[in-house]
C-alpha cells in the first residue's frame, strides 16, 4: 500500500458550476472567534475576545460565532456578558458551537439565554477516516448521534419564549465523507428540526481539512444540493481551511456551485493553514465590482486588531494587507505602475486600471506612496515616481534614465533599499543644489537694439568672488550662457529646456530642467525650482553649470 494515495474525485460529468460567475456576496459568518481562537498558542481572553468583537461588528458582519460555550468558562462568560450588557445590535446574530452532546448542548442553551437572535451550531465529524478511528462508529451509529442531538437541540429551543433561535447542522469533514452519506446525515437532522422557506436551517458543509483541489470541493457542493432534500429549506454554508493552500479558491468556486454562505475569519487564522481567509475573498469580490457587504476601508487597523488579539503576524505577502502587497521593487513594474496612474490621471477615467495592482489601494486605506520602493532592482519609472511623489518634480525622460542611474549605482554599492525621502534627498543633491562653485544672486534686464535679441546684468559669484557680468542672447539663459563663456572661458551648450508648473501644495512655484553639453560631448542636466519661471530657468543652469565644473575638477583631480 502507497503512504499517499490521490483523492478520489466524484464523477459529475454534467456539473454546472463551471459555467456561473459570482453576481452577489454571500452571507458572511465570522468564526474568529471560535474556530480562530481554538487554533491559537494563547487563546483569547475577555478583553482581547471583546475587541475582536467590536471590530466585527465594525466591519459589518451580521452572524458572528463567538465561541464554543460549553466547552470552556472564558466563552460562557464573554457570551454572558455580551448578552447581559445588551452589547448584540438587533440586526446581528451570535453563533455558538456544540458536540453532539446532551450536557454540552444544555450547557450551550444557558449560556444563550437572553439572546434575541442565536444561531445553535451542532456538529459531528462524518468521514470516512474519523468513523474508523475516533468514533469507531458505523453509519447508522454516526446518524444517530445526530439525530439525538438535534432533537434535544429542538427541544430545548422550543421552551425559549425570549429570543429567536436558528439551528445550523455541520457533517464535520464533509470533504472526506460520502455524498450520500453526507446528504442521508443531513436529510435525518432536518427530519428533525423541520425547516420551512421562512425559517430555513443553515447546513455548513466543512472543508475541516483539504483534501483535493479546490473544483473537487465544488462538484460536492454541486452534487450535495442536487441530493439534498431540504435544498429549498436550507442556506448552504461553506467553511473551508487552506491545507492545501487553496481555502480562498475552494469557497469561491464551492458559490459558483450553489452555496448560500460563507464562515471564515479574518486573515485566515484558524486550525492548522488556517481556515478561509474572509478578508481576500470579500476583496477580490470588490475587485470584480461587486459589493461584498463588509467594510475593509481602513484594512490597517483591522489587521492591528487582528494582529493584537491573536498574537500572529499577517504576513507581508498576505493579499491586501499584508506590507508589501502594494509595492513594486522591479524597474518594469514601477514603470507600469507610474504609466497606469499617470494614464488614469489624464484621462479622468473612473474604472480603476493600473497594471500590477487589482484594486486601488486607497480603497482599503493603505496610501499611495510606499507601492514603489526603490532597490537595486528599480529602473527610471519607479525612481522617477517617487521624484514626483516627495517632490513635485516631473523629471523628462532623460532625467529618469539618467537619475534611475545615479540611484542604482548608489543602490548597488549598499545592497540596500533607498527609502523615498533618501531618493528626494539624492536628488536634490545631484540636480538641484550638486556644489557650487558658481551661485547666482540677481539679474535685471538692460537697454538692447538688437532685434530678436535681449541683454541682462548679472550679479554671481564665481569661485567665491562676485562678479557682474553682461550678456546677450535671445533670453536670459542664452544670455547667462554667452557672459559665462566671455568673461570665464566657461563653453557650454544649451541641449534641452523643459518646465512646468509645480503642483499645488509645492508652494505653486515652477520646475525647469536644462540639459548641458560640456566641450568634451558630456550632457548633464540641472534642476532649478523657483517661484518665478525665469528665476527657476537660470538656477537651473546655474545648477548644471556647477555640475559640469563638478566633472572637470574630478577630471583634473584624477590626473
Ligand atoms: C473541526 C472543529 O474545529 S470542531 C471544534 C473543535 N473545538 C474544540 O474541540 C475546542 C473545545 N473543545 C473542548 O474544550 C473539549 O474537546 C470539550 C470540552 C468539547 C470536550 O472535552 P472532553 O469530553 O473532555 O474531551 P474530548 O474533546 O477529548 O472528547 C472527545 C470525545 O468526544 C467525542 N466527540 C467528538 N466530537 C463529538 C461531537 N461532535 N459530538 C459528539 N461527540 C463527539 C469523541 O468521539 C470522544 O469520545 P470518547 O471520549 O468516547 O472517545
Ligand atoms: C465545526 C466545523 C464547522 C469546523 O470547524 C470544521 O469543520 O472545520
Amino acid at each position: 500500500m502507497p503512504k499517499y494515495v490521490p483523492f478520489q474525485p466524484l464523477s459529475l460529468p454534467d456539473r454546472t458550476w463551471p459555467n456561473q460567475t459570482i453576481r452577489h456576496a454571500p452571507v458572511w459568518c465570522s468564526v474568529d472567534l471560535r474556530d480562530g481562537n481554538q487554533a491559537l498558542i494563547n487563546p483569547m481572553g475577555p478583553a482581547k475576545k471583546m475587541e475582536l468583537f467590536k471590530t466585527l461588528l465594525r466591519i459589518g458582519f451580521k452572524e458572528i460565532e463567538v465561541g464554543f460555550p460549553a466547552a470552556s468558562e472564558t466563552d460562557f462568560s464573554f457570551l454572558r456578558e455580551l448578552i447581559e450588557q445588551q452589547l448584540i445590535p438587533d440586526d446581528v446574530t451570535i453563533q455558538v458551537l456544540t458536540q453532539a452532546r446532551p450536557q454540552l448542548i444544555e450547557r450551550t442553551f444557558e449560556a444563550i439565554a437572553g439572546a434575541k437572535n442565536a444561531i445553535v451550531h451542532l456538529y459531528n465529524s462524518t468521514s470516512t477516516l474519523q468513523r474508523r478511528v475516533v468514533f469507531r462508529a458505523d453509519k447508522a451509529e454516526i446518524t444517530k448521534l445526530a439525530v439525538d442531538g438535534a432533537t434535544r437541540i429542538h427541544e430545548l429551543a422550543s421552551q425559549v419564549s425570549d429570543g429567536r433561535v436558528r439551528y445550523q447542522y455541520s457533517p464535520e469533514s464533509f470533504t472526506g465523507t460520502e455524498i450520500d452519506f453526507s446528504v442521508e446525515i443531513c436529510d435525518a437532522v432536518c427530519n428533525v428540526w423541520q425547516p420551512t422557506i421562512e425559517n430555513k436551517t443553515i447546513i455548513n458543509l466543512p472543508s475541516t481539512v483539504e483534501l483535493a483541489t479546490p473544483n473537487v470541493y465544488a462538484d460536492q457542493i454541486e452534487l450535495f444540493c442536487r441530493l439534498f432534500k431540504f435544498r429549498d429549506r436550507a442556506i448552504i454554508s461553506l467553511h473551508t481551511h487552506n491545507d492545501r493552500g487553496t481555502g480562498v479558491a475552494a469557497s469561491e468556486l464551492a458559490l459558483l456551485a450553489g452555496a448560500d454562505r460563507v464562515e471564515g475569519t479574518l486573515f485566515g487564522n484558524g486550525e492548522r493553514t488556517g481556515n478561509l481567509d474572509i478578508v481576500t475573498m470579500a476583496l477580490n469580490l470588490t475587485t470584480q465590482g461587486i459589493d461584498s457587504g463588509l467594510d475593509f476601508s481602513n484594512i490597517k487597523e483591522v489587521r492591528r486588531v487582528a494582529e493584537f488579539c491573536t498574537e500572529l503576524k499577517v504576513h507581508e505577502r498576505t493579499p491586501y494587507a499584508g506590507d508589501l502587497v502594494f509595492t513594486a521593487f522591479s524597474g518594469s513594474h514601477q514603470d507600469a505602475i507610474k504609466k497606469g496612474y499617470d494614464a488614469m490621471k489624464e484621462s479622468g477615467q473612473e474604472q480603476f486600471e493600473v497594471p500590477y495592482l487589482t484594486i486601488d489601494p486607497a480603497d482599503i486605506g493603505r496610501q499611495y506612496d510606499p507601492i514603489i520602493r526603490v532597490n537595486s532592482q528599480s529602473g527610471k519609472g519607479g525612481v522617477a515616481y517617487l521624484v514626483e511623489n516627495e517632490l513635485g518634480f516631473r523629471l523628462p525622460r532623460r532625467l529618469q534614465v539618467a537619475f534611475s542611474q545615479v540611484v542604482q549605482q548608489a543602490t548597488d554599492s549598499t545592497g540596500q533599499e533607498m527609502p523615498a525621502r533618501e531618493v528626494g534627498k539624492k536628488f536634490l543633491e545631484t540636480y538641484v543644489s550638486p556644489p557650487a562653485e558658481l551661485v547666482y544672486r540677481s539679474h535685471k534686464p538692460l537697454e538692447c537694439d538688437l532685434e530678436d535679441q535681449e541683454m541682462f546684468q548679472f550679479s554671481i559669484e564665481y569661485q567665491g568672488v562676485a562678479h557682474e557680468v553682461v550678456g546677450q542672447g535671445n533670453g536670459p539663459l542664452d544670455a547667462l550662457v554667452h557672459a559665462l563663456t566671455e568673461k570665464f572661458g566657461l563653453a557650454y551648450d544649451i541641449q534641452d529646456y523643459q518646465e512646468h508648473a509645480m503642483e499645488a501644495g509645492s508652494g505653486s512655484s515652477a520646475a525647469a530642467y536644462i540639459l548641458l553639453k560640456t566641450p568634451e560631448g558630456t550632457e548633464l542636466y540641472g534642476v532649478g525650482q523657483h517661484r518665478s519661471l525665469t528665476k527657476a530657468s537660470i538656477l537651473g543652469l546655474v545648477a548644471a553649470i556647477n555640475r559640469c565644473l563638478g566633472l572637470s575638477r574630478d577630471a583634473t583631480s584624477k590626473r
